[in-house]
């Protein structure tokens, strides 16, 4: 699920709730594991991990101030692209995948420009991995990602100049990349342009076009 829209619209601001009124994290969730404890006869393990697509990179966000940063990267794998390296933390309630996304949000690069005081200048990716065994011992695996991208934005309109218009670019760039992507899986072309930007690279399934309806996409536009 993505969250899109122009810069100071709302994105993150849906996606976090407050205590009154639950974001998208918070509504997903709880019926995530919901469903999870329903099922009592199945063994279900899950896995969360946030990551931050800042100008271009791969940057975790669980990690703690003393923990060594790495170089991250995409790497091609047979059910999907994945990040070797990335932290993955067991989450057995919604309360512990709140606490990772309040480690994420206060990690995530963030800047003041003329549309919005606290603008997020990355993409924002909270991914919970499962892996799941049915009664009769057969083994899934799935993953539900929420995206809180961020802002497109006219330059002249947010004002911006230096590190900030950088970001800006790059923001626009992605974000006309992942139109690309998602119009290509629409239309069911026999090829799909991931590679054109880090986001889309990390986002990528590989199902053939023809099942391109088994993987759910979800935009909220704002
Ligand atoms: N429905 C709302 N009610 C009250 N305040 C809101 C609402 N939506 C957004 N705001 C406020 O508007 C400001 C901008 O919102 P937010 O940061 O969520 O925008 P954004 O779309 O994520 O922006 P960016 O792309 O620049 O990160 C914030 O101060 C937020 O608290």
């Amino acid at each position: 699920m993505f969250a899109y829209g122009q810069t100071g619209s709302g994105k993150t601001f849906s996606m976090q709730g407050s205590s009154d009124n639950p974001g998208v994290y918070s509504r997903t969730f709880n019926e995530l594991f919901k469903v999870a404890r329903e099922r009592t006869a199945w063994k279900i393990e899950l896995k969360g991990a946030c990551v931050e697509i800042y100008n271009e990179e791969v940057r975790d966000l669980l990690l703690g101030p003393n923990d060594k940063k790495q170089k991250l990267q995409v790497r091609q794998g047979k059910e999907g692209n994945y990040v070797p390296g990335l932290t993955m933390l067991p989450v057995n309630n919604v309360q512990e995948v709140e606490s990772l996304l309040n480690t994420a949000q206060a990690n995530r690069t963030v800047a003041s420009t003329d549309m919005n005081l606290h603008s997020s200048r990355s993409h924002l990716a909270v991914q919970i991995l499962g892996t799941m065994t049915n009664p009769e011992g057969k083994q899934f695996s799935s993953a539900i990602t929420l995206v809180d991208l961020a802002g497109s934005e006219r330059l002249a309109k947010s004002g911006v100049s230096g590190d900030r218009q950088k970001e800006a670019i790059k923001i626009n760039q992605s974000l006309s990349a992942l139109g690309d992507v998602i119009a290509a899986r629409a239309q069911k072309n026999a090829h799909t342009p991931y590679r054109n930007s880090v986001l889309t690279h990390f986002l990528q399934d590989w199902a053939p076009p023809e099942l391109a309806n088994i993987y759910d996409i979800h935009m909220l536009f704002f």
